[in-house]
């Protein structure tokens, strides 16, 4: 994917306000010796009307950012807020509340369930929680994701994309404050991903909606207003209306680094295997000799 992210600026509006902030976000997995620092720290700012994009290497937190964010994962130390909404202490009935009714989720599997048809699939959220949904911003998010003609499809019956674009309406059908997508083009041939991100996209300027997105692929972050780069559990850098050339540039940085960190390890490695080598020749022929 190699769309321009300046081919989408016209249409961007600027932030009005903050959908969802965290200070000092710190999130350990294990304990002891074995504890790793997952997110280290973190201050962020996620603002609303805009479409935020977090990228990084492997293993850099990524995933847990958006799971701490979205109230899917607890925190170590550190707080965040929905909105005004302090969500860190909140008990587990209060986020499942809060995320069910505040937050959209899209995710790389679309999760979509395979009896119902697409409307079904798309209001399920909405009728689990008792509530109608708005029917005129229901059509508006139908018709701006071009399933009009596909809602009486079940997913079996719909590609990939289309499935991917029903799990974007289901996302966006109550309206939420803030949309979590993770790795949502991740499943998608090129042409489905970039109709996918251009829905996005479409979703934040005309129905001024606010997206924060995980991905690895820097042609999907050009779509978005601003990236946000992670590594070992920091925010390290961002960049305002990237376009996929500086945000692979900005990527290679990383690989750099972690190459050589690589050639250490594999130095390492090297004279670790010589060592072993020589024991194990030792020992064979001790216990050679020993016959
Ligand atoms: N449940 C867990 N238990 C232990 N360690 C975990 C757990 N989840 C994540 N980690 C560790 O926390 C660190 C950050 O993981 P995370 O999945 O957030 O990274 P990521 O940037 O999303 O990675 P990727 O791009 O590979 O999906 C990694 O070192 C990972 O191994």
């Amino acid at each position: 994917m190699s769309t321009s992210a300046a081919e989408h600026a016209p249409g961007r509006a600027p932030a009005d306000g903050i959908a969802a902030r965290a200070r000092g976000l710190t999130k350990a997995y294990g304990s002891g010796e074995t504890t790793v620092l997952a997110l280290d720290s973190v201050d962020v700012d996620i603002a609303r009307g805009r479409f935020t994009a977090v990228m990084g290497p492997s293993g850099s937190g990524k995933s847990t950012l958006m799971h701490c964010l979205a109230g899917l994962d607890t925190v170590s130390a550190g707080q965040v807020w929905l909105g005004d909404t302090e969500i860190t202490g909140l008990k587990d009935r209060e986020l499942t509340r809060l995320r069910r009714d505040r937050i959209g989720f899209m995710f790389q599997s679309f999760n979509l369930i395979p009896t119902l048809n697409a409307a079904e699939n798309i209001t399920l959220p909405m009728d689990i929680a008792g509530k109608k949904p708005d029917e005129k911003w229901l059509d508006q998010v139908i018709d701006t994701l071009g399933l009009r003609d596909r809602l009486g499809h079940r997913p079996s019956q719909l590609s990939g994309g289309q499935q991917q674009r029903v799990a974007c309406a289901r996302a966006l059908a109550s309206r939420p404050e803030l949309i979590f997508a993770d790795e949502p083009t991740g499943n998608l041939d090129s042409r489905a991903g970039l109709e996918v991100l251009g829905f996005l996209r479409e979703a934040v300027d005309r129905l001024n909606q606010s997206v924060v997105m995980v991905t690895h692929d820097p042609g999907a972050a050009a779509h978005s207003d601003l990236v946000l780069f992670l590594a070992d559990g920091r925010i390290v850098d961002e960049m305002e209306r990237p376009t996929a050339e500086a945000v692979l540039e900005r990527m290679k940085r990383f690989d750099v680094i972690r190459s050589q960190f690589e050639t250490d390890e594999q130095f390492e490695t090297d004279g670790q295997f010589e060592r072993d080598k020589r024991f194990e020749t030792d020992g064979q022929f001790e216990t050679d000799e020993q016959e």
